[in-house]
Parts: structure tokens; C-alpha cells; sequence
């Protein structure tokens, strides 16, 4: 693994030393108080770029263009939301995705590395975390290229784990809102305001190329702006969840990737 992240920096091979002690809680509080933590210079450089170089043949034949207007929940129908409610006002998102079983290499070592699960779970105070038990969903990698982006959405994973390949030229943002609803409040009216633009809390990120980033998913809104020029932007996502043998539906596996 020290071929592939700067465990210098990110000691997650030393569990309950006083260094990975001290990223646990230097990543707990970000969380707290911005939604969010960023370790940048995560991934080697040189890794990053044969990743990259693994996956651009692969981009060019074989990824899935994941083209389609949505709403910010990703379902047709909300219970409690009336069809017309603005809340439910659509959006469009393109880009193009590599699922697990088109990955392998080092993201997916990193992906089912033990330790890393570890460091996720007590940053995020959790007793343990699991892989998905989902060929397709565990991981992905997306692409955007010029004009696309992907669009207003909640995740359905609690919290999300991403780490950025390459960097756009210009566009590509990550912009979110922290805490938009909680497990008990789905505040409509709140997602209709960030929707029409209206929501002084949304925060704007340009993320740098080997930084992992992690963000509460579930209830922060959150979309990426369209890429500008020539240079895609490239991410690997990462998903676990608290219970083992979690999966997409049928229906979802061919909504975000175009197959079951
Ligand atoms: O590309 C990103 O930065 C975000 C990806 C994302 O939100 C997702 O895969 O659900
Ligand atoms: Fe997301």
C-alpha cells in the first residue's frame, strides 16, 4: 500500500498509533464543523498517473455514458411530494462511468485494503464499516469531459469517499450543502430554494488531483459543475455501509450504469 498513498502523511497502517490517532481527529473535526474532509497529496503522483493511464483506454471503449434528466432523489415519485412540488424539479446530468468490474488494480486494492475501511469508520464513529457486496456499485470511476457534469443529488450511501485523478482545466466544482435534511425532516421547501438558486449555504470546491475527499452524502445536496476545455475530470468513488451485503436494485444498477 505505501507504493500507492502517502502513508508519511496518512499513517492509516499504524491503527491506534498517536499519529493516526491524531488524522482521525483532525478529520472529525472538519467534518463537524464543514460536512466535509479533504487530505490532499493522498494518492501518490505516480500512482495517480498509472491509474490514469490504465483507465484511459478503457474510458475511450467501454465506459458507460450515464445521460439523463433526474430529479436531486433519483426516484420518480417522493412519498409526502406532491408531482408538481418544486422540490422535485428536474435536472441533467452526463458523464461517463467504469464500474468495479472494469476497475481493478490499485483502486480496487485500496478499495478492499482493511485498513482504510478502519480509518473511515472511526473518523466516522462507526463500530465497523463493509465493502457492497455489489460487482458493479462497490466502486466507480466517472469522467467528465467538456459541458458535463453530474447534477443536484442526495447519495444513498451515508457518507462518500472520493479521490480525484485529474483536475479540469476550468468547471468541474464540487458544490454542496451541508445538512440540507436529516433523517427526520426531509425540508422540501429547503431542497426547492437550492434548486431555484435561493440557498446562501451552498459552498463551491476545487478539489486538487490525489486529494481524498469525504462528505455526508446522504443528507448534503450536492452536484458537480460542467467541465471546461479539453481536460476531463476524472474521480474514483467509494462506497461502504455500516451493515455487509448491501446492493443497488436491478433498477438502479441500470439507471446509473446501463446494465445489471
Ligand atoms: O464527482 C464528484 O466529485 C462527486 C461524485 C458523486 O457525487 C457521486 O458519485 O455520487
Ligand atoms: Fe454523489
Amino acid at each position: 500500500m505505501e507504493s500507492l498513498i502517502n502513508l508519511d502523511d496518512f499513517p492509516l497502517d499504524a491503527q491506534g498509533s498517536s499519529g493516526w490517532t491524531a488524522l482521525v481527529e483532525r478529520c472529525k473535526a472538519a467534518l463537524a464543523a464543514e460536512g466535509m474532509f479533504n487530505l490532499e497529496g493522498f494518492l501518490k503522483p505516480q500512482t495517480c498517473k498509472d491509474i490514469l493511464h490504465d483507465l484511459r483506454p478503457r474510458f475511450a471503449t467501454e465506459a458507460f455514458t450515464h445521460s439523463r434528466s433526474h430529479n436531486i432523489y433519483f426516484r420518480d415519485t417522493v412519498d409526502g411530494l406532491a408531482p408538481d412540488h418544486p422540490a422535485l424539479h428536474k435536472v441533467t446530468t452526463v458523464n461517463h462511468t467504469l464500474c468495479a468490474d472494469q476497475i481493478g488494480g490499485g483502486l480496487d486494492q485500496l478499495y478492499r485494503w482493511a485498513p482504510f475501511r478502519a480509518f473511515l469508520a472511526a473518523v466516522m464513529d462507526k463500530p465497523a464499516l463493509y465493502e457492497m457486496d455489489d460487482a458493479l456499485a462497490r466502486h466507480n470511476v466517472m469522467a467528465y469531459r467538456a459541458g458535463e457534469g453530474l447534477n443536484w443529488h442526495f447519495d444513498r450511501s451515508e457518507f462518500t469517499t472520493t479521490l480525484l485523478l485529474q483536475a479540469p482545466d476550468a468547471g468541474g466544482s464540487f458544490e454542496y450543502r451541508s445538512d440540507l435534511r436529516t433523517e427526520t425532516d426531509p425540508n422540501f421547501d429547503g431542497v426547492a430554494k437550492l434548486l431555484r438558486g435561493h440557498d446562501p449555504a451552498k459552498r463551491s470546491l476545487s478539489l486538487a488531483p490525489g486529494t481524498l475527499n469525504v462528505f455526508r452524502g446522504k443528507n448534503t445536496a450536492h452536484r458537480v459543475t460542467p467541465v471546461k476545455g479539453d481536460k476531463d475530470r476524472i474521480i474514483a468513488v467509494f462506497s461502504y455501509f455500516e451493515t455487509p451485503g448491501v446492493q443497488f436494485s436491478a433498477k438502479e444498477r441500470l439507471g446509473f450504469y446501463g446494465r445489471t
